[in-house]
């Protein structure tokens, strides 16, 4: 890693859920007293939605919160497997939260691109805090192993801020082409999260431990972190 990592144990999920919530409701309350506003890049997937419910609970300001998804699938925005639509439900007590998204109503993978990069575009400040999950191939965000896209969306010197990820083959549960940021707008950050469960922890260390000329997507994430980066993990 670009530095060391904190790695934090809980005795359970919802302990997990617990202390993350906090650490991202404190980022937000110093961000909002420092400039007015916070802005965060939430992974998708299903390992985070708890800390999300919880973290909308918080009393914040929320219409000074600006909300993003690391990564998207490429499908309609109300399709049960649409990030957005499920940080939308896992922040509905949020009242009035920032969400913006990264496709196309239609989920159109090159128009997405296009307007997630125009989206981008517009807020070129670094992320208050970055939460990314990890899927059993060590991808994070939609940074997929074996995707075409791949080495150009790691590369930490990409202008560009996100781009369109195919994974090969196309993950069984939720195999849509992918909007992702990039590894280099995900490292502009105050902070990186890395939100995991289970058997991820042994993921993690096998990829970190890696000697492949191509590290595996979560290692070449971390090692080109200059932000604090925390891992948390839970059985
Ligand atoms: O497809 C995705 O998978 C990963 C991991 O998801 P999980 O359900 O195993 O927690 C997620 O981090 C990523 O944002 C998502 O689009």
């Amino acid at each position: 890693m670009g530095n060391v990592a904190t790695e934090h144990q809980y005795d359970t999920a919802d302990a997990l859920a617990e202390a993350v919530a906090a650490v991202l409701r404190h980022t937000c309350e110093e961000a909002i007293a420092r400039r007015g506003r916070a802005m965060l890049a939430l992974a998708g997937g299903r390992t985070p939605l708890p800390l999300y419910r919880r973290l909308a609970a918080a009393p914040l300001p929320w219409e000074q919160v600006l909300l993003l998804p690391t990564d998207e699938r490429c499908v309609p925005q109300d399709h049960p497997a649409c990030n957005q639509r499920a940080l939308a439900d896992a922040f509905a007590a949020a009242d009035g939260v920032r969400l913006a998204g990264l496709t196309v109503a239609d989920g159109d993978p090159d128009r997405s691109a296009l307007a997630a990069r125009d989206l981008l575009a517009g807020r070129p400040e670094p992320f208050d805090a970055v939460v990314l999950g990890m899927g059993g191939d060590a991808h994070v965000a939609s940074l997929f192993p074996g995707a075409p896209q791949l080495p150009g969306a790691l590369d930490p010197h990409a202008t560009r801020d996100a781009c369109r990820i195919d994974p090969q083959p196309l993950p069984p549960d939720a195999p849509y082409p992918r909007i992702s940021l990039t590894a280099a707008r995900l490292l502009r950050t105050r902070a990186l999260h890395l939100v995991i469960t289970g058997d991820k922890r042994a993921v993690l260390r096998d990829a970190l431990a890696s000697t492949a000329t191509q590290r595996p997507p979560v290692a070449a994430v971390l090692d080109a972190a200059t932000a604090p980066v925390h891992v948390h993990w839970s059985p």
